[in-house]
């Protein structure tokens, strides 16, 4: 399988448009790559929260329009990053697009945890409730969003699900780069799975972001990490090896908790 990690800087400088706009067309050049995946709400920066309101969209809004015809366009699984969703019927969601290579929405993952504690994201988004999981031909995605990083369960929950390959979307910032690294790493070797984390670069309302985009494979060996700034990561993975590192470290099947009826020592 052929990933590229497209790690987007995102600057107040340039334009939501202009941004989609470019970030269009570095998909389009991804053609020959199964999978492309893009950071967290790359329009807005994932810590601008003024603009979470002013540049909301309806689910099938100019972003997925663009996100879409680019995934066609190239012929990649494109993981489109994730959008400020304003909901008809309730609040915004920070929700992940999936799109197949004919640019057909193959699903949507609304973010679980919200970072910002009292303030941010917290209080002007609403949770996501459900794990996502999305079949491609070799492996199978599990979703997840920045902050949802720092919370195992949910990355078990998307295991238990059939996932392969965690698929971490985030605008995560600078000064906690070495949590997102290390974190990285825990989720790939506890869960037996690839990890693909993509961040964001630059620095936006006032947030240097860590960029450092990785891939980890199953047994936790790093197989490509990006610098600090804008960068296209291309990496080549067996996706067969969760099943050979599963079955040849076969530490998930000791599970003794969380499983109903819990197992006897
Ligand atoms: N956008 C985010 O979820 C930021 C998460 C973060 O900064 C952290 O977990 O640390």
């Amino acid at each position: 399988m052929r990933a590229s990690v497209i790690q987007i800087a995102v600057d107040e400088d340039e334009s939501v448009e202009s941004r989609r706009r470019r970030v269009a067309s570095l998909v389009r050049e991804q053609a020959g790559a199964d999978l492309v995946v893009l950071p967290e709400l790359w329009t807005t920066g994932a810590f601008a929260y003024e603009e979470f309101g002013r540049e909301a969209e309806p689910l099938e809004g100019p972003t997925y329009e663009a996100m879409a015809k680019a995934a066609s366009d190239a012929g990649v699984w494109l993981h489109a990053g994730s959008i400020p969703e304003r909901d008809p019927d309730g609040p915004l969601y920070n929700t992940s697009l999936v799109f197949s290579p004919s640019g057909d929405l193959a699903a949507a993952y609304r973010k679980i945890h919200r970072f910002g504690f009292d303030k941010g994201e917290a209080v002007l988004m609403g949770a996501g409730a459900e794990l996502v999981t999305v079949r491609l031909p070799g492996t199978v995605l599990g979703l997840s969003t920045c902050y949802d990083l720092r919370f195992p369960e949910l990355f078990r929950g998307l295991v238990d699900a059939g996932a392969e390959t965690l698929v971490v979307s985030a605008g995560w910032p600078e000064r906690r780069r070495s949590h997102w690294t290390l974190l990285a790493q825990a989720r790939a070797v506890e869960n037996q799975s690839f990890v693909v984390a993509c961040g964001t670069a630059g620095t936006h309302a006032g947030v240097p972001q860590a960029g450092h985009s990785i891939v980890v494979d199953p047994w936790g060996e790093v197989l490509a990490r990006a610098g600090a700034d804008e960068e296209v990561l291309t990496v080549e993975f067996d996706p067969g090896k969760v099943a050979t590192t599963r079955e040849q470290f076969p530490a998930l099947k000791d599970r003794m908790l969380g499983l109903e009826p819990p197992r006897r020592p």
